[in-house]
């Protein structure tokens, strides 16, 4: 558990990335909106890493009906991750790290003409008390950072290895303010921010992944808040 060695980078950079999501995207950040649709607002930053687009993302959406704990919950489990990852062809949880803290191994559906896709990260899921706003509700974060395991070397198979950090940061609001016991779910309101960088591992052309990016980032949003609202909807609020 929190002694493992992955602890200390576990720590480090989930915090660094809760801190990356609260940036806003103004200002000279260099953030270009690309997509729009209702409260979901999407940017991104045109970079490459050694000739490969590995443009970060930014989005950040307003969902009615349902609590920052619950958002996370559903986006950390793996049980639930068929049920919104329509990329993902198949899904392994190879370490128990913690019971908040897991490995997952993950093949993604290839996207024509680049060749399949595969990647290993870690999953942390935690609650961040909101330091600035004391009677703000508590954020709630989950983490996946690509990382090594010796039984799964990348590029071993048919799959290229991609790399990615992505964070998925969310933050209750109540409105009206209400006591807890008369809470109800149209009262609810949460605010998620999804960070993410994915470097493709191998080659793929600019112009398929930036393509690829602006039709599957809106849709995998849009569907996975959609499978949250459905989820929770005639379940006791989780806070
Ligand atoms: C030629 C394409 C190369 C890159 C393919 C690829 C692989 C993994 C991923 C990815 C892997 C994990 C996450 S997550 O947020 O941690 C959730 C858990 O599944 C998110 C996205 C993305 C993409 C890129 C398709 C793009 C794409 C974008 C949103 C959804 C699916 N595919």
């Amino acid at each position: 558990a929190k002694n493992h060695k992955l602890w200390p980078e576990i720590e480090k950079v989930t915090l660094e990335q809760l801190h990356y999501a609260r940036l806003g995207v103004g200002g000279a950040g260099g953030w270009q909106l690309f997509a729009e649709d209702g409260e979901m607002k999407m940017y991104r930053r045109e970079e490459e890493a050694d000739g490969l687009v590995v443009d970060p993302l930014k989005a950040c959406h307003m969902v009615k009906g349902v609590t920052a704990r619950e958002v996370c919950e559903i986006f950390f489990s793996p049980e639930y991750r068929s049920g919104w990852e329509a990329t993902l062809e198949d899904m392994t949880v190879v370490e128990t790290i913690a019971s908040d803290t897991l490995v997952f191994l993950q093949t993604h559906k290839r996207i024509w003409p680049a060749s399949q896709r595969d990647a290993l990260f870690w999953s942390h899921m935690r609650s961040v008390a909101d330091s600035e706003d004391q009677d703000a509700a508590d954020l709630w974060i989950v983490c996946n950072h690509s990382t090594e395991h010796p039984q799964y070397p990348p590029n071993s198979g048919k799959c290229v290895r991609v790399y990615l950090t992505v964070c998925l940061v969310c933050q209750t609001f109540i409105d009206p303010p209400k006591d807890p016991k008369n809470i109800r779910r149209e009262d609810l309101t949460c605010k998620i921010t999804y960070c993410s960088v994915v470097n493709p591992g191998g080659w793929a052309p600019a112009s398929v992944l930036r393509a690829v990016y602006k039709r599957e980032y809106p849709k995998f949003l849009k569907r996975f808040t959609s499978f949250c609202i459905d989820q929770c909807k005639d379940k006791p609020i989780l806070f």
